[in-house]
């Protein structure tokens, strides 16, 4: 069957001066998720913001699924400022914590979706004791802490792996990806097993966010015509 395509544009490349109303346009134009890259400048060598900004959005009317990622370290602290803040979905770096799935029963026990994120050199073994855990994976096609990075192409043999083991243990876990997602690959990468898409410069830098969403559509609709 069809996989249901996300697509998540990442508000780190959106217009900070006027943040609700970017994500409010972007969401008009057929997003449907808000990505929201949490950096500490520790974990990752860039800085950006914390739960407060999760919750601006909240009292600025947007009704989506926030999906957070954080890019911190340690993890634990903050999962409940997180979900207090009005996040739905909840990833995090397995190197960044301490104990991996006492992060995830964190996230779960708040109510929110756990995520765990894999970065390009980091093993699929992560999930062998934490897949069945996870509402979702989160595979890096860079390496985090920038936006308008280009896409890494050993993430694909990653993603038929990480689609196959989903699918060996007769889960139906989403598999997000992250980093360089555009146009011109989004078909390629959901052939090879992702269904959530993470976009942020291939969106934002755009002056029509709902050609550039429709663009994707058509190109994720013509997966199944082949
Ligand atoms: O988490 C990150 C970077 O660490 C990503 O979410 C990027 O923000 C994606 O940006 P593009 O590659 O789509 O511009």
């Amino acid at each position: 069957m069809k996989p249901s395509y996300l697509i998540a544009p990442s508000i780190l490349s959106a217009n900070f001066a006027a943040l609700g109303d970017d994500v409010k346009k972007v969401l008009e134009a057929g997003a449907d998720v808000v990505h929201v890259d949490v950096m500490d400048n520790h974990y990752v060598p860039n800085l950006t913001f914390g739960p407060i900004v999760c919750k601006a959005l909240r009292d600025f009317g947007v009704t989506a699924p926030l999906d957070v990622h954080l890019m911190v370290e340690p993890v634990d602290e903050l999962i409940s400022a997180f979900t207090d803040a009005g996040a739905d979905y909840i990833s995090f770096h397995p190197e960044a914590s301490k104990h991996v799935d006492r992060s995830i029963q964190l996230i779960i026990d708040s109510g929110c979706k756990p995520g765990l994120v894999l970065n390009p050199a980091t093993p699929l073994s992560t999930l062998d004791y934490t897949l069945e855990n996870l509402h979702h994976v989160l595979l890096m096609s860079v390496n985090p802490g920038f936006g308008g990075q280009a896409f890494i192409p050993s993430t694909l043999e990653k993603l038929r792996q990480t689609k196959q083991m989903i699918t060996e243990r007769g889960l139906n876990t989403r598999i997000e990806i992250d980093g360089g997602v555009k146009v011109d690959n989004i078909r390629q990468i959901a052939e090879a097993g992702a269904d959530m898409f993470v976009a942020g410069s291939a969106i934002f830098n755009q002056p029509d966010y709902s050609k550039v969403i429709a663009e994707m559509r058509q190109q994720l609709a013509l997966i199944n015509q082949i």
